[in-house]
């Protein structure tokens, strides 16, 4: 069995893989500009975020039904179970659709409903929460977020993605004091390939309460100290930060130097199609390159839930940071 954990940093649109890429594309009647999923894979070998981004919204062209989204989320979710996730707030990229003539409509149902059957089919309980694309103007993240009311029932908070360096947060003002107003949580993509600054201005000007990567918290120590005391999480992806150029090997990677230095740490998958691996496969990658021990391990789990936003459920929050305390490592072998 397992390490139950949660997964806080998963993009669903990244966890498409290129056998149902093709699937979709041959469904729907899209051509993709690859001859089959070999020749796809061999593309994903990327720079930096931007050349990940290109591809990633090239790909999306084949989503284009309720049944496409939501046959898309429940094989994630699938996948994840299989690897131990227990709770997953997975983000989406509705810009990335509604530009391409798909009704914001049929994402966010076509998602639902296989967030709905989660807990029964998967045993994983979700959230759901809207980002915006930061490379895009403000004003188009305002028209989402109001394009989405009928929908807010759905959906637990809002989030900020895509090209990070050139758009800083404060940007989206706006839309995240609209989106508090509406009791959405709120969270950002800040320190990724962008400067520390931008965490600071997340935290300052959105008010986000979680931030996602947050990597490069570590060139300004005044901002470790605060994260540290004010225990924001941040939502690591240590896969993602290699295959993104970020970090140059895994071994490099400062993960264990920001648990040691007391910072609310988790580990997530990313974009999992894309980058090597889903969370589960993380764990493991992470424990073998940076000799994490077994109580690490344990802090990393019981962290995520800890991040999560179950406050509505406060007794699954208490049962599953209780079954990572008693988790026996030596069952994992019988996985
Ligand atoms: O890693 C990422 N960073 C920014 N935007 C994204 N959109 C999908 N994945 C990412
Ligand atoms: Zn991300």
């Amino acid at each position: 069995m397992p390490l139950p954990k949660a997964e806080l940093h998963v993009h669903i649109e990244g966890t498409l893989e290129p056998e149902l890429a093709f699937a979709l594309a041959r469904r729907n009647g899209v051509e993709l500009p690859f001859a089959d999923t070999e020749e796809l894979r061999r593309a994903y070998d990327f720079e930096d975020l931007q050349s990940f981004l290109d591809l990633y919204y090239a790909l999306m062209a084949v989503l284009r039904t309720e049944d496409d989204f939501a046959e898309l989320t429940d094989a994630y979710l699938a996948r994840a179970a299989a690897q131990g996730v227990r709770h997953a707030e997975i983000f989406f990229d509705p810009q990335a659709h509604t530009v391409r003539g798909v009704p914001i409509a049929t994402v966010i149902e076509g998602l639902a409903r296989a967030l709905d059957d989660s807990e029964r089919r998967h045993g994983v309980s979700t959230r759901l929460i809207m980002c915006f694309l930061r490379d895009q103007s403000a004003a188009f993240a305002l028209e989402t977020l109001q394009a989405a009311r009928p929908h807010l029932h759905r959906i637990t908070g809002i989030g900020l993605d895509s090209a990070e360096v050139g758009h800083p947060p404060a940007k989206f003002r706006e839309v995240y004091e609209a989106a508090g107003a509406l009791g959405l949580r709120k969270v950002a993509h800040a320190g990724e390939e962008g400067p520390a600054s931008y965490i600071t201005e997340a935290l300052d000007v959105l008010g986000v309460e979680r931030v996602d990567h947050g990597l490069r918290c570590l060139e300004d120590t005044d901002l470790v100290e605060r994260l540290v005391r004010e225990r924001i999480p941040l939502t690591l992806c240590p896969l993602s930060n290699v295959r993104l150029r970020a970090v140059d090997v895994l071994e490099d990677h400062p993960l264990p130097r920001m648990m040691d230095a007391g910072l609310l740490c988790t580990v997530n998958s990313d974009d999992p199609a894309y980058f090597g691996g889903y969370v589960g496969d993380t764990f493991h990658a992470v424990r073998e390159a940076l000799g994490l021990d077994e109580e690490r391990l344990r802090e990393l789990a019981r962290n995520s839930f800890t991040a999560s936003f179950l406050e509505d459920d406060e007794e699954r929050r208490a049962r599953l940071i209780a079954e990572v305390d008693a988790y026996d490592f030596a069952t994992e072998l019988q996985e």
